[in-house]
């Protein structure tokens, strides 16, 4: 039996602005099994951003329940997040970036240099170890942002539009490296995109979201995540036209049609 590595139940998330209060989340259900991977998709302002920073600990005033391998988010330790522009520090260089992790955890200089140097070897990094971020490309700089997660050893990574930025080729290229990443590690893996193809390639249970407040519309289950040789096939298409119809549907509700 698959244990949840990630429960959420009944979550709410309100904000305060100028006195008025602002529902971001309500009634939010979530959970995904450990090795897993889970995509979140939806219009922007349903409410993704909010509950990745419940999740990553960066806002713990929400109301419901948050489990994290059976903790309340904490930040840090085991979830890693990583940000649509990556989160680089511009003025550091690959190394630098890598490694500030692992400087923070007060790690000795020995375990920083034969940790960094796997991360970066195994990432196809190390030849760029010595550049700074603007002098990468997006899909480098991408991968830059997966090494500086992977080397504090996370169990879930979550990546808030990791390749909205990326050309559609250095996307695919992208898409295919995370999962070869999550086969080798065993990753929980939670990622939002905007993108349906993207969703349907990457995510074994994929999450639709509306707005007006925040919710789950649809779960879908799709066995066909990580398998290359369905991409662009015709069960694949069929996948991709039947979130599309919930998006779709979505939107037909919030104009009243
Ligand atoms: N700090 C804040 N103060 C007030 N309202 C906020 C705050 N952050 C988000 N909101 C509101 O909460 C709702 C959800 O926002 P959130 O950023 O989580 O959505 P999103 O789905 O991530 O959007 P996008 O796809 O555009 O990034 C929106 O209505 C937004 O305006």
């Amino acid at each position: 039996m698959s244990v949840d590595y990630l429960s959420i139940a009944s979550l709410h998330v309100e904000y305060l602005q100028r006195g008025k209060t602002i529902t971001a989340l309500d009634s939010v259900d979530l959970s995904l099994s450990q090795g897993k991977t889970g995509v979140i998709i939806g219009p922007s302002g349903c409410g993704k951003s909010t509950l990745f920073n419940v999740l990553a600990g960066l806002n713990d005033r929400y109301a419901g329940q948050v489990l994290i391998n059976g903790q309340a988010p904490r930040g840090g330790g085991e979830t890693a997040l990583i940000l649509q522009e990556y989160g680089l520090f511009p003025w550091k260089t690959v190394w630098d970036n890598v490694i500030l992790g692992l400087q923070l955890r007060k790690k000795t200089p020995r375990e920083i240099q034969s940790q960094a140097t796997m991360i970066l070897d195994k990432l196809g990094l190390l030849p760029l170890a010595k550049r700074y971020p603007a002098q990468l490309s997006g899909g480098q700089r991408q991968r830059v942002a997966i090494a500086r997660a992977l080397v504090l050893e996370p169990k879930l990574l979550l990546m808030d539009e990791p390749f909205s930025s990326l050309d559609a080729l250095t996307r695919e290229e992208i898409q295919d490296f995370l999962l070869e990443i999550w086969q080798e590690t065993g990753l929980t893996i939670l990622l939002i995109t905007h993108n349906i193809e993207e969703a349907v390639f990457l995510g074994h249970r994929i999450f639709v979201m509306s707005p007006g407040p925040g919710h789950i519309e649809q779960i879908v289950e799709n066995e066909m995540a990580g398998d290359y040789e369905l991409r662009g096939k015709i069960p694949f298409l069929e996948m991709c036209n039947l979130l599309r119809s919930y998006l779709h549907r979505r939107k037909k509700y919030a104009a009243g049609v």
